[in-house]
């Protein structure tokens, strides 16, 4: 055996020791957690106080949620290890562990002590002498990789044990998955910059393809849950995406990391009821998400509140009850300078304009029984009759009663001051072009709106929906009356819960210290809903931090909405204003940001691209130089395993082609991505499949965000042609690809790819 064989055999053996001793801490702590657990559970239900009940679901909580963490974090439980000067080392890893002494043995990746492990460069060690990535395959570890940064600093025996090869390659090199895996043991420098940012204010991480951001955006959630468990936990996290593909994509990382407390939802979801998935064309995206809209929605409500042309006539009871323009116009002005919700402002509507039909009743009962057309004699009757005069407040609200439970007054309400749902609004503005043409600012391509009234709802639909219902406001206050009382009984719950804290010893002890928190948990109304499941019904919910990936899609309309769920403005916006594909997103950061957070945001940029290959990222070079001239691709850091290349054939040639390149991948997924107007085509011809499928044909709107060992590019001129954005589009499908390019074409190759032209197979 070589000397370095004998390192290598040793430091395996010495880890294993260390690693195998870890499992078994691991092990004990789960048995515990789960006797108390089975404890808790055991005693008695009904018989119990209320107080002994609360105090049971407290630990039943705190058990329950350990438990999930310590289940998963099974897989690569211990991955770093770092040594410093002093001779000391740390042990990095999913969880922190303690041993029977109650030493800290195991750091969580998430604690400042496990900064050191993904700061530390060769420049800038931090005093350490080495950093060892730990690669374990079940509980066995299988392999060590070691960066020195002072091998005068290290021992003799420790000099003798260095082995291994970079961790980030090996990390890379795997095959894919169809999902996105967490990347706890080899997060880079500038990545753990991001993640461990402050929970305050906004955070742009701006980054070419590939550079981690998804990935760093996920950590920070999960690192963000653990700093700010307290506050986090109370308010909610939210992940907006793309598409729900994507979502399932990244939906493994964070409970992989312990954290199954996130809310993920995308645009065409955030309004509760509605899942829209129907892209609109890009005109009428433009148009739908300017700023401008909102304009166009309070337009839209204005409208809705109407005087009638002349006078005001209900007829009852052979009565005609007429209420003057004027009067009319003075009621809804009062209404509107309230500055209520609409649904809220007609219930003041209402109220007045009944009392103005209370007394437009008395006027024509009074013109009725005009004295001239009664055939008596009695001097009395003779005397003028003045109804109005006479009614009181009692009379005129007694008599408002009555007249609203006649149809035709409420008729006559509604089509002056109707209730409104966001969804009928939304509607029928877009389907009326009297409407817009009246509400919509001048400049405004409003004609581009015009649609059926009874059109499925696109995801640019969605934040005019949102806007709509800020707008109209539902009538909470029977709500609110609830809210009152149950606000009466969280203050009692949470005198129980401190009293619970106190005596369970659990004060101070993490998630459970706050009282409130506690209280709110085990509130009657909402047992058993957690955080996440009570923001995720509820529309107007302020969540405490908000990541939204793929940021550079939004349209101005849509960040109204995001901006409405986060008010503390606590935000990750992460994405790449290279790659905007809609043609209502993002030319640059601070034309969407700046009108909600002026200058108010910071931006970190990450600059390596982990996933696609050199040779590949040449061709996305030159992609991005012709359509994003002021934009600079990240840099690779990996070499691929064969010439990206251009294959010019029919369509029918496809299966062929993609048999050979599944031949080539082994395990590894493929996609094959097509222009929006192809994909039926294209998906006729091959196996019908899913993320984790061999194959998936996808779009390239649908790809954004995913990577795939190799891609087929289907049609790049129909990619180019087929928004204003085309080009940003091609540049999102090449740079899909982990390992293999092909690009299949029919007609000419765009010059824009000629890079691969020479190597055209045809
Ligand atoms: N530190 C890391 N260690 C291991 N793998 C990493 C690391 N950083 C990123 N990766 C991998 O690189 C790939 C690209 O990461 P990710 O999808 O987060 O990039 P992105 O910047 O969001 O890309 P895009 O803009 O194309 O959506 C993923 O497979 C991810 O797991």
């Amino acid at each position: 055996m070589t000397n370095r064989q004998d390192g290598l055999a040793q430091a395996l053996d010495t880890e294993q020791r260390t690693v195998s001793w870890l499992y078994g801490l691991l092990d004990d702590a789960r048995q515990r957690a789960q006797v108390t657990l089975r404890e808790v559970y055991s005693r008695g239900g009904g018989s119990l106080t209320r107080q002994a009940r609360v105090e049971r679901e407290v630990l039943a909580g705190e058990q329950s949620r350990r438990l999930a963490q310590l289940n998963a974090v099974e897989r690569g439980l211990c991955f770093g290890r770092v040594d410093d000067g002093a001779g000391r080392s740390t042990y990095i890893g999913r969880v922190g562990l303690r041993d029977q002494a109650h030493e800290s043995v195991l750091i969580d990746w998430r604690a400042p002590a496990a900064r050191p492990f993904y700061v530390a460069t060769a420049t800038d060690p931090g005093g350490l002498v080495r950093r060892r990535h730990l690669h374990l395959k079940g509980r066995l570890v299988v392999g060590i990789d070691d960066e020195v940064f002072d091998l005068e600093g290290m021992s003799e025996g420790d000099r003798g044990s260095l082995v291994g090869e970079a961790a980030l390659l090996a990390a890379l090199r795997r095959g894919r998955t169809g999902r996105m895996g967490d990347v706890v043991a080899t997060i880079q420098t500038e990545q753990d910059r991001v993640i461990r940012a402050s929970l305050q204010g906004a955070l742009v991480v701006q980054g070419g393809p590939g550079t981690g951001k998804t990935v760093a955006a996920l950590h920070r959630a999960a690192y963000l849950l653990y700093t700010h468990r307290a506050t986090l936990e109370r308010r909610g996290v939210l992940v907006v995406g793309p598409n729900a593909m994507f979502l399932r994509y990244i939906g493994q990382v964070l409970p992989a990391l312990g954290e199954t407390q996130v809310v993920m939802t995308t645009v065409g979801e955030m309004f509760p009821g509605v899942v829209a998935v129907a892209a609109d064309g890009p005109a009428a995206a433009v148009v739908k998400g300017d700023s401008r809209m909102a304009e166009v929605v309070a337009g839209a409500v204005e409208l809705r509140q109407r005087a009638p042309e002349g006078e005001l006539v209900v007829e009852l009871d052979g009565l005609r009850l007429r209420v003057p323009h004027t009067t009319c116009v003075r009621l809804r002005d009062r209404a509107r300078a309230v500055r209520l919700p609409h649904n809220m402002a007609r219930k003041l509507y209402v109220t007045e304009l009944l009392k103005e039909l209370a007394k437009a009743e008395a006027r024509a009962l009074e013109e009725s029984l005009h004295i001239e057309d009664l055939d008596v004699d009695e001097p009395e009757l003779t005397e003028p009759l003045d109804l109005e005069s006479d009614l009181d407040e009692l009379d005129l609200e007694l008599a408002s009663r009555r007249l609203w439970g006649e149809p035709e007054v409420r008729r006559a309400v509604d089509d002056l001051w109707p209730e409104l749902t966001p969804r009928t609004l939304v509607s029928e503005l877009l389907a009326s072009p009297e409407a817009l043409w009246s509400v919509a600012p001048p400049g405004l391509a409003w004609k581009e709106l015009v649609r059926p009234v009874d059109a499925e709802w696109t995801v640019g639909d969605v934040p005019l929906l949102d806007e709509a219902a800020e707008l109209l406001g539902e009538d909470d206050s029977a709500r609110r009356v609830a809210a009152r009382q149950a606000g009466e009984e969280l203050a009692e719950r949470e005198l129980y819960a401190w009293e619970v804290l106190e005596s369970t010893g659990v004060a101070g002890a993490g998630i459970f210290d706050r009282a409130d928190v506690l209280a709110e948990r085990h509130a009657d109304d909402g047992a058993g809903l957690t955080t996440a499941d009570r923001a995720a019904a509820d529309r107007t919910w302020a969540y405490g931090h908000v990541i939204v990936d793929e940021a550079q899609e939004l349209s101005p309309m849509a960040w109204r909405m995001v901006m409405r769920r986060v008010p503390a403005k606590s935000l990750t916006v992460v994405g790449d204003v290279a790659q905007t594909g809609s043609a209502a997103g993002a030319g640059s950061w601070a034309e969407v940001l700046d009108p909600f957070l002026k200058d108010r945001w910071r931006e970190e940029r990450l600059l390596v691209n982990y996933r696609t290959p050199v040779e590949i990222m040449r061709v996305a070079s030159d992609v991005l130089a012709a359509y994003a001239p002021g934009q600079e691709p990240p840099e690779s850091v990996r070499e691929g395993e064969a010439e990206p290349r251009a294959v010019r054939m029919p369509l029918s040639g496809l299966p062929g082609l993609v048999d050979a390149e599944l031949a080539e991948i082994g395990e590894g997924r493929l996609g094959v991505l097509v222009p929006d107007g192809r994909h039926a085509e294209v998906a006729r011809l091959l196996p019908e499949g899913d993320l984790d499928a061999p194959v998936v044909v996808l779009t390239v709107g649908r790809a954004k965000g995913l990577e795939f060992d190799a891609v087929v590019v289907v049609d790049p001129a129909g990619i180019l042609g087929q928004s204003p954005r085309g080009g940003q589009d091609l540049y999102v499908a090449v740079t899909r690809a982990t390992r293999r390019l092909t690009v299949v074409h029919e007609g000419d190759l765009p010059p824009v790819l000629s890079r691969l032209a020479e190597k055209s197979t045809t």
